[in-house]
């Protein structure tokens, strides 16, 4: 009996966050670092599907970047990235397209609905329209060509919007289209920012392969706890952000500047790491805010 009295009592201290963020849009970056263990990924799925349940409506962006490589390296296609970004050739943007959509996006939506969600997958690419993008060095400013990769110069919320109207979570892949009707590979870390920025989303999570932003990258114990957007140029110039980090923080900057309250950084690799960021005070990962912003 004590037991189950402890069960009850889990869902209890759950309620102000259930009442805080009802209706409420999430948006939940879903790394392809943090897909590697497929029990995880579906109890992270299944996560998900709980918060559907309980009335906030999540968005899922997708990474896959692992994935991708993965097939370009079984295809003999060099792997590069730039900064953080994948140097995307002809071929390679074909491969992302395909491994995004018919790999991922088609896994996620499955164990979601396996698992009683109510998910539909979205390709990026009648949401976010692009343009050819360069690599940008944080450091030296000094710019590179990485061929198809896109930047996103607006985001038709249309379909989100239909999707969740009808009660829908939606799974969404990071691509985009030009005018021209070229396809992009864009980062999910800046897919995730924008797709938050435009839908006005009260809450941006980000699951990738690490315990949170780390003041030493060999040391998991380094986790920095609360990171303002001002201090993050000087962590980029001493070269404590790189790789992927780069354009993930970046990105967030920029949400965080144009209204999204408070970003989090948090460890996919954790069972319901999500739900213990959303319904507890614990602070798991890493909170990334405004230098105005109440902490
Ligand atoms: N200071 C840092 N703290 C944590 N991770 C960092 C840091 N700097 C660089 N990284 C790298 O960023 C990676 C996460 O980005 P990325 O590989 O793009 O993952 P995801 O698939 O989740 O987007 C980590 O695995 C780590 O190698
Ligand atoms: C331009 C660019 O780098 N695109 C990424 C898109 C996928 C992605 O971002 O996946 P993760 O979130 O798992 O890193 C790529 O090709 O890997």
């Amino acid at each position: 009996m004590k037991e189950l009295i402890g069960k009850a009592d889990v869902l209890i201290e759950a309620l102000p966050y259930i009442q805080k963020f009802r209706n409420s849009i999430m948006v939940v970056k879903f790394g392809g670092s943090a897909m590697e263990d497929p029990g995880l990924v579906e109890s992270t799925m299944r996560d998900v599907v709980l918060l559907e349940a309980i009335g906030i409506r999540p968005i899922v962006v997708h990474g896959g970047g692992k994935a991708i490589s993965a097939e370009l390296r079984k295809q003999d296609i060099p792997v590069r990235f730039v900064n953080g970004l994948r140097y995307t050739c002809e071929k390679t943007i074909k491969i992302v397209d395909d491994v995004l959509h018919n790999q991922v996006n088609a896994a996620l939506v499955r164990l979601g609905n396996e698992n009683g969600g109510k998910m539909i997958g979205l390709s990026g690419k009648g949401i976010l329209h692009a343009v050819r993008t360069k690599s940008v060095d944080p450091v030296t400013c000094e710019r590179q060509d990485v061929g198809f990769v896109g930047e996103i110069s607006a985001v038709n919320v249309a379909p989100i919007m239909e999707a969740l109207e009808a009660g829908l979570t939606p799974v969404v892949t990071p691509l985009g289209v030009g005018i021209d009707g070229q396809v992009y590979n864009i980062n999910a870390d800046i897919a995730a920012c924008k797709i938050a920025e435009a839908i006005h989303a009260r809450k941006l999570v980000f699951l990738s392969d690490v315990p949170g932003v780390l003041a030493d990258c060999e040391n998991p114990d380094s986790v920095i706890p609360t990171i303002r957007t001002d201090e993050i140029d000087g962590l980029v110039l001493r070269k404590v952000l790189s790789g992927g980090m780069l354009p993930k923080i970046k990105s967030c900057v920029e949400a965080l500047n144009s209204g999204i309250n408070k970003v989090h950084l948090i460890d996919g690799r954790i069972n319901h790491t999500l739900l213990l960021e959303i319904f507890t005070d614990h602070g798991v990962g890493t909170q990334i805010v405004r230098p105005d912003s109440v902490m």
